[in-house]
């Protein structure tokens, strides 16, 4: 059987050119023994001015004490390390390959340490390899702000940018779970504009969706960061506040209600006078479910309708 003849130096050098990763091997003392040639173009420092160089020395941005912490295993017990992107999101700091698409400034890379060994087993100097991971972490990045912003957009009412129906309730019952559990009390508000029909009668349907919108703006500005307000339905919104008593959440509602009593909405420069009929009620530990937290809030906003509309009530 014929023995391979070994591979000379040249066709080493064109297998280690022609390699899509970096590679890299220094010595205990941390000098470079090989620079191959995507190391060569990504840095701009050919292979005669890298080799023999310190690596600490030639790279500012790589950590020394944490890049040491991470190769004295591999020195010391022959095992490889890794450094993956979303940990540290590069070794060497490089431009991105493709900057325009890519938008990252620089290269991602997710960095393998493999030991080298004598002919006795002792290891003596390190390969480093660098896996350009850019293009991954990009795309990786992108689905998950599209995630975000699905998530976002799923819980937001269109027209008013308040929380829609669905994920309020869902606060709604974490937060009546949390006051299962609490000392505290917390407050809904239920509100509805009056005689809504006759706006869009009298001004249309786009006139009416400004009046929606522009009573939504009046809550956001009467509320404070931490209630939760939400579009329940056509003309009917909620608030929950927490950590706010009965008689707090009447003052709050009393002011919603001025307000929209005495500021117009005002669409395609016609003013437009609303008022609105507002339910009010303190979170009770009698309830059962979140739920009957809601009915009851809605059962005192239809007293207050039938109290004969723009005022404020609250549910015994
Ligand atoms: N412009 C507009 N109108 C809506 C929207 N959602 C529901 N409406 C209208 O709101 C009106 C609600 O009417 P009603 O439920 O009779 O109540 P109301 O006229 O406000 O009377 P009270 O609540 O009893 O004071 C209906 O005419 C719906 O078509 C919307 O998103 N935009």
């Amino acid at each position: 059987m014929s023995v391979p003849a070994p591979i000379n130096s040249q066709l080493m050098q064109y297998m280690l050119g022609s390699l899509e990763v970096g590679l890299v091997v220094i010595d205990r003392s941390y000098t470079i023994r090989v620079w191959n040639q995507f190391m060569q173009s990504h840095s701009n420092i050919a292979d005669s001015l890298a080799v023999g160089q310190n690596l600490f020395g030639l790279f500012s941005e790589i950590n020394e004490n944490w890049f040491k912490s991470k190769v004295a295993p591999v020195f010391k017990l022959n095992t490889p390390a890794y450094i993956i992107a979303e940990q540290r999101p590069y070794l060497f700091r490089f431009s991105a390959s493709r900057p325009v698409t890519s938008a990252s400034e620089y290269m991602h890379q997710n960095v393998s340490l493999f030991p080298l060994v004598d002919e006795h087993g002792v290891v003596t100097s390190i390969c480093i390899v660098v896996y350009d991971v850019t293009d991954e972490v990009v795309s990786r990045q992108r689905f998950e702000e599209a995630n975000v912003k699905l998530k976002r957009i799923s819980r937001i009412d269109g027209l008013t940018g308040l929380n829609n129906r669905r994920f309020w309730e869902e606060c709604c019952v974490n937060e009546y779970k949390r006051l299962g559990r609490s000392n505290t009390s917390s407050s809904l508000i239920m509100l509805d504009i009056d005689h809504f029909k006759q706006v869009n009668d009298t001004y249309g349907h786009p006139a009416g969706d400004e009046v929606i919108r522009y009573l939504a703006e009046i809550i956001r500005r009467t509320t404070r960061e931490t209630d939760i307000c939400g579009r329940f339905g056509g003309e009917e919104y909620v608030i929950l506040l927490p950590d706010t008593d009965g008689e707090q959440a009447m003052l709050v509602a009393e002011r919603l209600r001025r307000k929209a009593a005495l500021r117009p909405a005002v669409y395609e420069g016609t003013e437009i006078d609303f008022t609105i009929s507002v339910g009010v009620c303190e979170y009770q530990t009698r309830f059962n479910n979140h739920m009957e937290w809601v009915e009851l809030t809605d059962k005192a906003l239809y007293n207050a309708k039938r109290g004969g509309r723009n005022q404020v009530q609250r549910a015994a």
